[in-house]
């Protein structure tokens, strides 16, 4: 197989603070493909922001500091990059979509001005060919009007036209990966849908890799491919979006379901708060919340990735440790098919083949 378009291994992102050091990112490994979305999902906190931010080092250093880890991008080394080459990466064959489209326009320049801007930066062209491109992508992203609308300012665009207008300028470079954090949060569930369509879209068109950062399982299961279930600054459990919604393992990522309206009997939300992000737990972050917690989940360090038995699904936990029991996390009904699949001798055999 070809190489990733986007690969994280162990990266590490820490800030220093009087409270002291902020183990915001501990760990991290991902890859994403060519016109591949993979969602990162996980509660407020887990670290989702300052991964994406790190892949193209946005993050404020100082405080924040890189300490470890490698991040590759279509082969390219992205952490030894200079300055310079980082700010061609930027806004070049990586487009940024933040939370707030407000924080990404200039409100003293015309939304016109902003496109060609961002076009021109990265591509010699002409003053008028920027400005055909600028329609054509103001007409991509469902501007209506665009000839009209590009000397109107952002504040005379909605919040959904301005998310569009931020997507628009995301794709003036073409981008091979867009890193989307949390796109829709600030929109309606109508428009919330658009967007997402249209980032679909333009990923069909482009074969774009697409990061999606989220907390709404909705959006998650609208979009991903893959998923990637973060937790106080580690990866709890990762694989196919159909693996994570069907067969979830960790006990962290089944929680996170069961607060998903329609899911489980309990709708409220997982009991206990996230770790100190400066002095974390031993063992599993996770176990201190955790109810099937075990002594071995409380010392050491958190669990490698063991696989599910299903693809490249894996999960850090001890009850997938080759040899445990994984039953006592899923429960008796799922203990067949996951012993089974996992072939060392579960409990029961010969149960449906599914
Ligand atoms: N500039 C900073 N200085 C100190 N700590 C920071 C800084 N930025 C982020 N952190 C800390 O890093 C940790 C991870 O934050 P991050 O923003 O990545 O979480 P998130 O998963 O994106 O959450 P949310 O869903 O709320 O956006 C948090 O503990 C946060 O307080
Ligand atoms: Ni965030």
């Amino acid at each position: 197989m070809s190489e990733p378009l986007l690969s994280i291994r162990n990266l590490k992102t820490h800030f220093h603070t009087d409270e002291g050091t902020v183990h915001a990112v501990d760990g991290v490994s991902l890859d994403v493909d060519r016109g591949e979305t993979v969602c990162v999902v996980g509660e407020s906190g887990s670290g989702k922001t300052v991964t994406a931010e790190s892949i193209t080092r946005l993050i404020p250093e100082p405080p924040g500091e890189i300490v470890g880890g490698e991040v590759r991008f279509d082969g390219d080394d992205v952490l030894s990059m200079s300055e310079s080459e980082l700010e061609d990466l930027r806004g070049g064959r990586i487009g940024h979509i933040f939370q707030n489209p407000q924080g990404a326009l200039n409100p003293v320049y015309t939304i016109g001005w902003q496109i060609r801007e961002a076009i021109q930066l990265h591509d010699d062209v002409s003053d008028e060919e920027a400005h055909e491109r600028t329609i054509d992508l103001l007409d991509r992203v469902g501007i209506p009007d665009a000839t009209s609308r590009i000397d109107d300012y952002p504040h005379e665009f909605s919040g959904g036209m301005k998310q569009r207008v931020v997507i628009a300028m995301a794709l003036a470079s073409n981008p091979d990966l867009l890193i989307a954090d949390e796109p829709t949060t600030a929109l309606d569930v109508t428009i919330q849908m658009q967007i997402l369509r249209l980032l679909n879209q333009v990923q069909d068109e482009f074969n774009t890799g697409i990061v999606m950062i989220t907390h709404d399982l909705g959006v998650v299961a609208e979009v991903a491919d893959r998923v990637v279930v973060m937790y106080a600054g580690k990866v709890m459990e990762q694989g196919d979006v159909y693996e994570i919604f069907e067969n979830p393992s960790h006990p962290y990522t089944r929680a996170l379901l069961e607060c998903l309206p329609g899911r489980g009997e309990r709708m409220e939300a997982i009991g206990g708060s996230l770790p100190s992000t400066t002095s974390p737990p031993s063992g599993c972050r996770f176990n201190p919340r955790c109810p099937y917690a075990v002594a071995d989940c409380k010392k050491g360090k958190q669990p490698p990735m063991h696989s599910t038995g299903n693809g490249d699904h894996t999960v850090s936990c001890v009850h997938y440790e080759p040899g445990a029991d994984p039953s006592v996390v899923l429960g008796e009904d799922s203990s067949d098919a996951v012993g089974d699949a996992r072939a060392d001798g579960g409990p029961e055999t010969g149960g449906d083949d599914r």
